[in-house]
């Protein structure tokens, strides 16, 4: 049974991110190719580096008293987003990078972040709920977040991490093998997590009509990090099963903004990261006109019509809340303490899944089939990890062990093996419908 999930594992997503890489890799070479042709593309790189942001508003009179003659190595950072890191973060939603910076380098910023803790620079991080036309704040018990890119003052206590603000190489490699995007603004947050079960409930960073932002990338910091301290990065690749990433030192993970759901497990450890958000244009993120949803399909019946869409970014985002449901609301419980605003923000959840439900029970029976499949895989996981857990290595990027919700019954012991090929097969298809950017 093992064995059948790993496989599965692997073969998940071929059909998919078969079809995708062809097109990201033929568009790859084709910007690479023209590049290379008109000035070579190493030069072409590193020229727009150097160039400063046309159309950042905080590059203005902003203070950058570097107080170290410690470099950060971007060129490293450069050569770490490569084609197939890039192809793969457009196929699964997310890429994983080790090894970024180098150990020296990753520890003098950790020993940044804590500077800026210690130096009373952070605030602690909120989660932004809108209920009735106003804007509540929901306060974390044990998260503190810094704004590096807004705070001059949070630049100049972390004089390597405003390095790697004031370069451009990241959004440029990112342009350049996804010729899709258009990165050209960046925001770093820096975040540290005083352990103590703090943690961050289920959400996507942002909403393509709320802001410009595309890729978010983050970077770990924790030296010492072992499976027991928890605080793994959970990331719902949706319909494809979730995963759980480690938030070790040295690691970049990018994923998409706007359609990758995603939580932090609760940590028992102090855990640092900084996350940069990287933005298309603001005239163009302003200027988006809401796309109109796709004809709905004549019938609820499984068919293509059907998943492409539910799958469609605008629908998607709401059948995940449907799919993970359960899940969703103990994150949201583990994330705030127990007061009238987290019961406030219960209340709320469990009425959008209501309203979810109800606009889409038309949909019915091709729904259910494709939330009962994600509960199988799901369960399918916990089996596996369950059997595996005392096992499996630091540093792995797996295959996690969440729950969705929908008609799982009778697979909490792990589904057959014939359960498990159905569930894949239907997944597979309805994975080549989403697109990630
Ligand atoms: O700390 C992490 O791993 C992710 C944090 C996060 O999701 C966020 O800041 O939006
Ligand atoms: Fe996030």
């Amino acid at each position: 049974m093992l064995q059948a999930l790993r496989g599965s594992a692997v073969r998940f997503g071929t059909v998919n991110g078969v079809l995708q890489r062809l097109l990201a890799v033929s568009q790859q070479h084709q910007t690479a190719r023209s590049l290379q042709q008109s000035e070579g593309l190493q030069h072409a790189v590193d020229k727009l580096a150097k160039t400063p942001w046309p159309s950042q508003p905080w590059a203005v009179g902003s203070s950058r008293r570097l107080q170290t003659d410690a470099r950060l190595p971007l060129e490293r950072l450069q050569e770490a987003i490569t084609p197939e890191v890039c192809a793969e973060l457009n196929a699964k939603g997310y890429a994983v990078v080790d090894g970024v910076f180098g150990p020296i380098s990753a520890h003098r910023l950790e020993l940044e972040l804590m500077h800026v803790h210690q130096a009373g620079l952070m605030h602690l991080n909120h989660t932004h709920l809108v209920a009735k036309g106003e804007t509540q704040l929901l306060a974390k018990s044990q998260v503190m977040e810094a704004e590096l890119t807004l705070e001059a003052a949070v630049r100049e206590a972390a004089p390597l991490v405003a390095q790697l603000d004031a370069d451009r190489r990241l959004a440029t490699m990112l342009n350049l093998f996804l010729p899709q995007l258009r990165l050209d603004s960046a925001a770093i947050k820096m975040q540290h997590n005083e352990g103590g079960g703090g943690c961050f409930p289920m959400h996507f960073d942002s909403d393509e009509l709320l802001d410009g932002r595309r890729v978010t990338a983050i970077f770990y910091l924790n030296q010492h990090w072992k499976p027991s301290h928890g605080g793994q990065l959970r990331l719902y690749p949706f319909p494809a099963p979730p995963v759980d990433i480690d938030p070790l030192q040295d690691r970049l993970v990018l994923f998409a903004t706007t359609r990758m759901l995603h939580r932090v497990l609760p940590s028992r450890a102090p855990r640092s990261c900084f996350t940069i958000w990287l933005s298309e244009g603001r005239s163009k993120a302003a200027g988006v006109a809401p796309k109109p949803l796709l004809p709905p399909p004549d019938s609820g019946q499984p068919s293509e019509a059907l998943w492409r869409f539910l799958m469609q970014p605008a629908v998607r985002q709401h059948v995940c809340k449907l799919a993970y449901a359960d899940e969703w609301e103990r994150s949201i419980l583990e994330s705030h303490p127990a007061c009238e605003a987290t019961e406030g923000a219960l209340d709320k959840h469990r009425q959008e899944v209501a309203a979810i439900s109800k606009a889409l029970s038309k949909f019915q029976p091709g729904l259910g089939q494709l939330l009962s499949a994600a509960a199988v895989l799901d369960a399918a996981s916990r089996a596996s990890q369950a059997a595996a857990t005392a096992g499996e290595g630091e540093g792995s990027a797996s295959s996690s062990s969440s729950s969705s919700s929908g008609d799982a019954a009778g697979c909490v012991s792990g589904p057959t093996e014939e359960q498990l090929q159905e569930a894949v097969a239907l997944l597979q298809q309805v994975a080549a419908h989403v697109k990630w950017f």
